[in-house]
């Protein structure tokens, strides 16, 4: 192997500013590769006391009268925060609530039906073939649901949609474009300024899925002119496993939209228990159920920490990360017949790189058994997620060549 890569790694580390962070994620200090930040990040170790004197003083101690005092407002205090760290959105414009899931059938659903209300022509949604299958399922139930079509857009699995695609898709028949970020296979990085003013142009609507670009890529939410936007908190803004999605609605669409499932929480008075629901003004409107609280603390101390940091110099982080990565893997993997199915323009890349290799499954399970973890999709591809903030070039290193010797050993000798 070539020698250098390690000089290289070892200076890259002493030389990034963000490398002191790293010792503040519980397990960091262990040898273990954690190449999947993008779908679970690393706790931060503040946040083991944060929820332990959760449940004691609050729970346990202010009990029912903790919503008046303080979890009641606590979806949009910490919804503004990843607005002001991670969106590039003014106060006021985003909540916290639901699953990703649930919040994106939510809001893609209000869109379509303003939509429709405004102009009864507009029936179709615009996704590519190779979205995230929760976006693809909800919009085939939508548009089964409201007499609407799905306008496919087919996208390579190594890339992702295009404007110039997308261009092409919308017109007076669209209602609602939903769009990636970063795409969750490739990590192409789509042209969101470009795709919402397209959309914008030709009358339709945008739903922004952030899931894999919040809090590793600088998003400008309102100079952008976004619509719509959802996104994880559990991937890059450290909610932990199951947190609730973040929703970002522009002011004004505020009065416009009307989300399909009215729940008492998203009324203007909460409690005073009306005959009928009345939406609240705001992003309240676009809450159902009683707040997830527990689940949205953790993100706190991400969000203190990307705020402490920047967004700038995380992407500048993530970007040294991919491109050394695949620098590795064109020295060590290339020659094992291992592809990059990712774009190789930084520029045009989220925060992660997916290589294909015909036994990358099998490589996977033996990866994970020897405590290297990046996680795999079909039909061959390992994903490695590197979380700025908690990854450092020598565990990249590390774990790329692990990925070498693993398929090296699993490859078949003549
Ligand atoms: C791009 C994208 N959209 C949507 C989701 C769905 O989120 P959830 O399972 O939290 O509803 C995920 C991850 O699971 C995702 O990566
Ligand atoms: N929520 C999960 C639960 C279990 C296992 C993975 C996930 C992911 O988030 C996967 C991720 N969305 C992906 O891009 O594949």
């Amino acid at each position: 192997m070539n020698p250098d890569l390690h000089a290289t790694a070892e200076a890259l580390d002493a030389a990034d500013p963000l490398r002191p962070h790293r010792d503040l994620f519980v397990g960091a200090r262990t040898p273990l590769v954690y190449f999947d930040g993008n779908s679970l990040g690393r706790p931060l170790a503040a946040t083991v006391g944060r929820l332990e004197r959760f449940v004691r003083d609050e729970w346990g101690g202010r009990l029912i009268r903790g919503w008046d005092e303080s979890w009641m407002d606590l979806p949009f205090a910490i919804g503004d925060e990843i607005g002001r760290v991670a969106l590039g959105a003014a106060p006021g414009q985003t909540v916290i609530g639901d699953s990703t899931t649930v919040m994106l059938y939510k809001l893609i659903r209000a869109a379509f039906d303003a939509q429709a209300a405004r102009d009864p022509g507009r029936v179709e949604i615009v996704i590519g073939t190779d979205d995230f299958p929760t976006d693809r399922y909800i919009v085939e139930g939508i548009a089964a649901e409201r007499g609407g079509r799905v306008h496919w857009i087919e996208v390579d699995r190594a890339e992702g949609v295009t404007t110039e695609q997308i261009a092409g898709a919308v017109g007076e028949k669209t209602a609602v474009v939903v769009v990636s970020h970063v795409a969750y296979r490739s990590a192409h990085l789509a042209d969101a300024r470009g795709i919402t003013e397209v959309a914008r142009a030709a009358g339709a609507l945008t739903v922004w899925d952030l899931c894999h670009s919040a809090g590793a890529v600088p998003i400008h939410a309102d100079r952008w002119g976004f619509d719509i936007a959802v996104g994880c908190t559990y991937k890059y803004l450290g909610g932990g496993p199951g947190s609730p999605a973040f929703a970002y609605v522009a002011h004004r669409h505020h009065e416009t939209l009307v989300q399909p499932i009215p729940g008492w929480m998203g009324t203007a008075d909460v409690f005073s228990m009306g005959p009928h629901h009345a939406p609240a003004a705001g992003m309240r409107r676009f809450l159902s159920g009683t707040p997830p609280i527990l689940g949205m603390l953790a993100m706190e101390d991400t969000l203190a920490l990307i705020g402490d940091v920047g967004i700038d110099a995380i992407r500048e982080k993530s970007v040294e990360l991919t491109t050394f990565a695949l620098e590795v893997v064109d020295e060590e993997l290339a020659p094992l017949g291992v592809h990059v199915a990712s774009p190789a323009d930084a520029a045009a890349r989220g925060g992660h790189v997916t290589l294909g290799h015909p036994l990358m499954r099998q490589a996977t399970a033996a990866l994970w058994r020897h405590d290297v973890i990046p996680d795999y999709r079909d039909p061959e591809g390992l994903r490695i997620g590197l979380a700025p903030l908690s990854t450092s070039f020598t565990e990249t290193l590390t774990g790329l060549l692990t990925v070498r010797d693993t398929l090296v050993r699993l490859t078949p000798t003549a």
